[in-house]
């Protein structure tokens, strides 16, 4: 039997879902750029080059003991920004603020926009990328499809200097985006965050 070829499979839509999302993203930079008094291309130009982009489709099957077993682990994520398009039949996404954990609702045809963690560094601290994690169902199997958007490895991680004062000392030490990519899997094999593990 011929194995099927999936190279072309879903390639087009991928590739257009991937640069629309890149658009919101651009978007959203420009106004946080804005919102800390930066100029407004900031953010944007962080991923102006050797950008690192993953799509994650996330598949959850249903599960027998939804109370014993987590679909995601809690964490955050390393990204600049997250685009979460997510199940439209279950929810299982859920924040923690201040130590509570908040279900995402289900919003039709709703993208979620996360923060993650290189905002939090740069901006010194001033946004935050929340901890996440996502509960499985007993009945229901859940989908979700996440845009990663991420800096070039090589490229460092630091707070914006403008954003550093004497009021506002720096908050985060310096990482290579590769080197904290790499500590993201580390600290989430160990159920610890990555982020204090840079915090000064
Ligand atoms: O499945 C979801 O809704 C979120 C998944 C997620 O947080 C991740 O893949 O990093
Ligand atoms: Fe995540």
């Amino acid at each position: 039997m011929t194995k099927p070829d999936h190279s072309y499979f879903c390639r087009d839509i991928l590739s257009e879902y991937t640069a629309r999302c890149r658009e919101i993203t651009n978007l959203v930079l420009k106004n946080l750029a804005k919102l800390l008094s930066l100029d407004k291309d900031y953010f944007i130009n962080m991923l102006a080059e050797n950008t690192i982009t993953h799509a994650r489709f996330n598949y959850y099957p249903h599960c027998p003991n939804p109370d014993q077993v987590f679909g995601l682990k809690p964490h955050s994520d390393a990204t600049v920004i997250t685009i979460v398009f997510v199940d439209d039949n279950i929810s299982g996404l859920q924040l923690q603020k201040n130590g509570v954990w908040y279900s995402v609702p289900i919003i039709l045809n709703a993208l979620l926009v996360n923060m993650g963690d290189v905002m939090e560094i740069m901006s010194n601290g001033f946004f935050k990328s929340p901890v996440h994690r996502v509960v499985t169902n007993a009945e229901k199997e859940r989908l979700s499809l996440v845009m990663f958007y991420a800096m070039d490895p090589e490229r460092e991680i630091e707070p914006v200097p403008e954003l550093v004062d004497e009021k506002n000392p720096r908050r985060y030490r310096k990482i290579k985006t590769k080197d904290y990519i790499a500590e993201i899997f580390k600290t989430f094999a160990k159920g610890t965050l990555a982020i204090d593990t840079v915090k000064i």
